[in-house]
Formats: C-alpha cells, sequence, structure tokens
C-alpha cells in the first residue's frame, strides 16, 4: 500500500520528454499566428511559474510580479541598445538580476506584512512601477529599435523553441527546489510561521529567498517577452495584467508544473476564444477572479484538486489490493546503552543540558508562569505536568523564544540564549514540538523529516528513522498520513537533528494505545539514540511515569512538586492539588528496581 501512495520517484524524465516531443511538434506543424500565440503562453507561464514560487510556495500574496517583468524587459532593451556584449542570452540573465534586486529591495519593506496588508504593498509597488514605465519610455521604443532574438532562434519557430528551453529549465529548477530542503521551509513558511522558526529556519530568509527568486524569475519572462515583441511598452506589464495573471495563479494552481503550463495556455486562449465569439477580451480577467474566488473558497487550486482526485483513486485502488497485515510488528532496534532491567540507564549527575531560572510570563495582570526554576540534566527525560491553564505551554514557548516578554533567564549548555529569537535558538539547538500539529500537508514524508532535522540527512537516516517510529515511506504525500502519524513524525524529524535539547508539547494526543506504546519507548530512547535531552509535556500520565526521570508539577503558574516520577506522582500535594486519586498510574516493577 505505501508503495502505491508513493511518488514516482523520477517524475522528472518523463515531464522532460513530453516537453521535448511537445516543444518540437508544435514548432514544426504550427502557423505563424499560433507559433505568436504560443510563444506569448510560453512567456505566461514563465510569469506563473514566478507567481507559483512566491504565492504558491512561500503563501506571499504578491500582486507586483509583472512590475519585476517589467524591470527585466528594461534591462534587455538597455543592453540591447548599449551593446552589452554577450548577446540575448547575457542580456536576458542581466534583466533576471536586475529583477531579483529589485525583489530584494521589495522584499525587505515588505517582511513585517502579511496577507492583505502585504497584498496592497505589493499593489501599491506595481502602480508605482506603472507610473514611472509609462514616464520612461522602454530602450529603443521610440526609434523602433528592436531587440533581436538569439542567434539561431530567430523565426517565431525558433523562438519558441528558445523560450520553451528557458520554461522547462526554470521547471526543472523548481523541481529540484521543492525537493530540497530551502523548498520544504518555504512550504513551511506559509503553512506555519511559528513552526518554521522552531524548526530552525529564518522565516525573514525564507521570504527573502522567495521574493528574489521569483523576481528574478519573473524578470527573466520580461526579458522573453521583449524578445517576442521586438519593443515593449509599459501596457504589457501593467497592475492590471499583473493582478489578473494573479488570480489565473490562484484559480489554476501554479505551484504544480502542469498548473503553471495550464495557466500560461489560459491566460493566452481564452480572451483570443471569446474574442472569436463577440466578447470583448478584457472580460476573461472577471472570469479569471471569478475562478480565484470559487478556489479561495474552496481552498484548493484546479490542479491541488485534480492531484487529490488521482490521489483518492490511487489510494482506494491500495485499499483494495493491500494483503498487508496491520497487525504486523514494528522492527526495532536495540537501544544503545539499557540496564538489566531492559530500560536506558542513565547518569544522576549529568550537567544541565537545559536550565530555567526564575522565569517569570505575565499576560495583562495574568501571571501565566510564576518564578519558575527547572533544570533539565543532559541525557535525561523529563517530564512537566499540570491542570489545563497551569502555564506548561508558556513555559515552552517562553524557552524556546515564542515570548520575549519574560523575565529570568534560560540557559542552554551553561549558556543564556534570551537575546536570541526562535529561530536562532533552534540552531543552537534548543528544539520544540507543538501541541496542536503544524506539519505542512504538502510536502512528503522525507522532505518533511529533512525539514524538521534542520540538518542534513542521507537517504538511509530518512528510511531508518521512519522504520523505526512505524511511519510510511519517505515519498509518502504528507497529506494521506493520517494526524497520530504526523504527530509521531514531528517527533521522529526533531529527534533527528539530534539537537541538545527537545522540547515536546503532548506528543501522545490523538494517538491510539499501540502507537503511545512506540512513543514511549521512542522517547526513553531519544537521549542514547540522538544525544538529546528530553523536556516532555503530557497530560497521559502513565507515559510520563514510564518515559521520565524525574517530573515537574506545576500548578497556577508555579512548580508545586518536582522528584522521581514516582514519588512526585503520589505527593499528596499534587494529587489533592490536580490529579485526584483515580488519575494516578500504577507503579512499574521494573521501573521500582531501575539504577538511575
Ligand atoms: N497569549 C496569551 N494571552 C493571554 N493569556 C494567555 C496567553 N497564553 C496563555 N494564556 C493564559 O496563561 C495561562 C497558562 O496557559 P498555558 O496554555 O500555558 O497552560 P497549559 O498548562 O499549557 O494548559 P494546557 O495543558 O491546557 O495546554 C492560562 O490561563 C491561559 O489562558
Amino acid at each position: 500500500m505505501d508503495a502505491l501512495l508513493r511518488r514516482s520517484p523520477h517524475p522528472l524524465l518523463p515531464g522532460l520528454l513530453l516537453a521535448v516531443v511537445a516543444t518540437a511538434v508544435i514548432a514544426s506543424t504550427a502557423s505563424s499566428y499560433v507559433l505568436f500565440l504560443a510563444i506569448g503562453a510560453a512567456v505566461n507561464t514563465v510569469y506563473l511559474q514566478s507567481y507559483g514560487l512566491i504565492t504558491g510556495r512561500a503563501g506571499v500574496l504578491s500582486l507586483c510580479q509583472l512590475s519585476f517583468a517589467g524591470i527585466g524587459a528594461y534591462v534587455v532593451g538597455w543592453a540591447h541598445v548599449v551593446d552589452v556584449p554577450g548577446g540575448f542570452a547575457v542580456w536576458l540573465l542581466l534583466g533576471g538580476l536586475a529583477a531579483v534586486v529589485a525583489g530584494l529591495l521589495i522584499g525587505l519593506p515588505a517582511l513585517r506584512l502579511r496577507g492583505v496588508n502585504l497584498a496592497v504593498a505589493t499593489f501599491a509597488f506595481a502602480m508605482a512601477v506603472d507610473v514611472v514605465l509609462a514616464g520612461v519610455p522602454f530602450p529603443g521604443r521610440e526609434k523602433f529599435d528592436f531587440v533581436p532574438r538569439p542567434a539561431g532562434f530567430t523565426d517565431d519557430a525558433g523562438y519558441f523553441v528558445f523560450t520553451m528551453t528557458v520554461v522547462t529549465a526554470l521547471a526543472v529548477g523548481l523541481w529540484f527546489l521543492d525537493r530540497s530542503r530551502t523548498g520544504g521551509a518555504l512550504v513551511e513558511i506559509r503553512h506555519s510561521e511559528r513552526a518554521a522558526a522552531a524548526h530552525g529556519i529564518s522565516v525573514v530568509h525564507g521570504k527573502l529567498t522567495a521574493f528574489a527568486l521569483s523576481a528574478g524569475i519573473a524578470g527573466i519572462g520580461g526579458g522573453l517577452m521583449a524578445g517576442r515583441l521586438g519593443v515593449v511598452s509599459a501596457i504589457s506589464f501593467s497592475t492590471f495584467a499583473s493582478v489578473t495573471l494573479f488570480a489565473i495563479a490562484v484559480f489554476v494552481g501554479t505551484h504544480n508544473v502542469e498548473g503553471a503550463i495550464a495557466g500560461g495556455l489560459l491566460g493566452v486562449a481564452f480572451p483570443v476564444l471569446i474574442d472569436t465569439i463577440g466578447v470583448p477580451q478584457d472580460l476573461a480577467a472577471l472570469f479569471f477572479a471569478v475562478g480565484a474566488v470559487q478556489v479561495l473558497r474552496l481552498g484548493m487550486s484546479q490542479t491541488d484538486l485534480l492531484r487529490a482526485k488521482r490521489r483518492r483513486r490511487r489510494v482506494a485502488r491500495a485499499e483494495a489490493e493491500t494483503d498487508e497485515d496491520s497487525t504486523a510488528p514494528i522492527l526495532h532496534r536495540p537501544v544503545v546503552r539499557v540496564g538489566a532491567d531492559g530500560w536506558p540507564v542513565r547518569d544522576p549527575d549529568a550537567e544541565p543540558a537545559l536550565e530555567v531560572r526564575n522565569v517569570t510570563v505575565r499576560f495583562g495582570a495574568l501571571t501565566a508562569v510564576d518564578d519558575v526554576s527547572l533544570i533539565v540534566p543532559k541525557g535525561h527525560v523529563v517530564g512537566l505536568v499540570g491542570p489545563n491553564g497551569a502555564g506548561k505551554s508558556t513555559l515552552v514557548n517562553t524557552v524556546t523564544g515564542f515570548t520575549d516578554r519574560y523575565t529570568g533567564t534560560v540557559l542552554l549548555d551553561g549558556r543564556p540564549v534570551d537575546k536570541l529569537p526562535a529561530h536562532l535558538r533552534a540552531r543552537a539547538g534548543l528544539r520544540r514540538g507543538f501541541q496542536q500539529s503544524r506539519v505542512p500537508t504538502s510536502l512528503d514524508v522525507g522532505l518533511f523529516l529533512r525539514v524538521a532535522a534542520g540538518r542534513p540527512l542521507t537517504s538511509a537516516e530518512v528510511d531508518e528513522q521512519l522504520s523505526l517510529f512505524g511511519c510510511p515511506g519517505a515519498d509518502t504525500p504528507m497529506e494521506t498520513v493520517d494526524v497520530a502519524t504526523r504527530r509521531l513524525l514531528e517527533v521522529a524529524g526533531l529527534a533527528l537533528g539530534r539537537p541538545p535539547v527537545l522540547l515536546l508539547d503532548e506528543p501522545a494526543a490523538g494517538q491510539s494505545s499501540a502507537e503511545t506504546r512506540l512513543l514511549k519507548r521512542r522517547i526513553s530512547e531519544i537521549p542514547e539514540r540522538y544525544g538529546t535531552a528530553v523536556l516532555l509535556v503530557e497530560h497521559d500520565l502513565e507515559l510520563v511515569r514510564s518515559t521520565c526521570d524525574s517530573v515537574v508539577v506545576m500548578d497556577f503558574g508555579r512548580v508545586v512538586a518536582s522528584g522521581p516520577p514516582d514519588d512526585v506522582l503520589r505527593d499528596p500535594v499534587v494529587v489533592s492539588a490536580y490529579l485526584g486519586t483515580a488519575a494516578l498510574p500504577t507503579p512499574d516493577p521494573r521501573r521500582e528496581t531501575t539504577s538511575r
């Protein structure tokens, strides 16, 4: 079943073959009018690849991509007029680079903005570029000094081949990006900026990268447009055209390669089509806008819907064919160091990996964390328990840098980290999981593991970890993975980063008893296997008792008890303040004899 759910390992080669055949057929058979339209569709595809990167992958609402295209076209025209050596291909790259610089300049001030505010800021930039380009004619335009197409590709058929080569090269680049940790990081930023920061990803850096790369792609598209038309005018890069392409991108879903191509074709063919039946071409924009609104309502673009349908069919087929024994045992690798009782042996005098000193957090009049101090020694698992609202998650947020309004000190390996923002604390080795799963569903399992680990992993490491946590194969799309398995994957990925300290916030929530048993084993192995000390926030007291070396109990923001699990969980203060006798777990005879 797993194998059927996985993506084809090499979808790139058939895709490349298809691109070559389609380009050759169109170039050799199409009329000059159709070729002119086809070049337009290919240039549109480049624009939509840029939207697919900034909006589809990174989730940034940018309405100014054609302004970057205008800058690319302007530079190509200028390079031709002043005769920059190297010819069209070099001018195209220069146009892309100029657009990258513009993308960075727009991206920097826009970093603090999100959603509609960011859309408004990019819209304002597009309007400003409209005004500038309308006042400053494109180089060569006044004397009709046409930009020469690249040597060997000067006729329409040749230039179509050249344009399709650029489209294909960009598609290959994006294919690799999607499979890299940078691509995974962009998707994670779109999904949850907090989760991205917790994985050591700089949201600022990620968004700037998306702005720069997408602007560069759009700039190359603009340069191609200059080659298509010979002389361009501001109207080709107007705000109206930018917003129309944005609507197409949202409607079709241009973060998928087939979406970018379909969107490119739609943007050219649909206006021509309605024109032939007497409807003004500009009304096409209305159709795209209605389509985009519909997609925003559904939450899925056309290509996402198609891909989801295909996947559902594969899942149904796999379910019908599966002969897997779901009760088959999961293969475990033995723990590195175990005592005679089968449980890991730990050093009682270990140095602190994490130390929290007198931390207090206030939300207005409410003191959510009140002068809390605790230590997580190296190689230990420490439980943090307490009733709802006791302040556990606030403490985890504070320690990991997601709350900056606190007093007190957090030390990692003896060094204060209070001045570091969340992503730098994560990079320093203070990693965390979230109470609510924040796993981006558009990644596949292997890439998520790489992003969560925050360090380069070999395929063997990924596969071994997946098997250890009983998770599906690396190529499995995350959206086909159930919520409980996603939580397991989160723990698996974080642990694989081998951070000095890992804070897990209710990892067993929503797990079946079999999954909790596996999780119990895996969490108790984390210190030995990965060299990581764990602070485990959990309501499942049996899990806490059987995995933790010591337990800290919080109530009303304060530490009310701490010590060995069996002692603490039977402490009358803890029982009356929080647990209630019925909730007490039964002591495990194995643990009573454990040499910790
Ligand atoms: N951002 C916030 N603004 C105001 N109050 C908050 C904020 N975050 C948490 N609180 C309050 O702080 C207190 C501690 O909440 P916290 O979520 O840390 O408790 P918890 O022990 O993690 O609870 P649970 O087990 O339900 O997750 C609660 O009274 C909560 O309402």
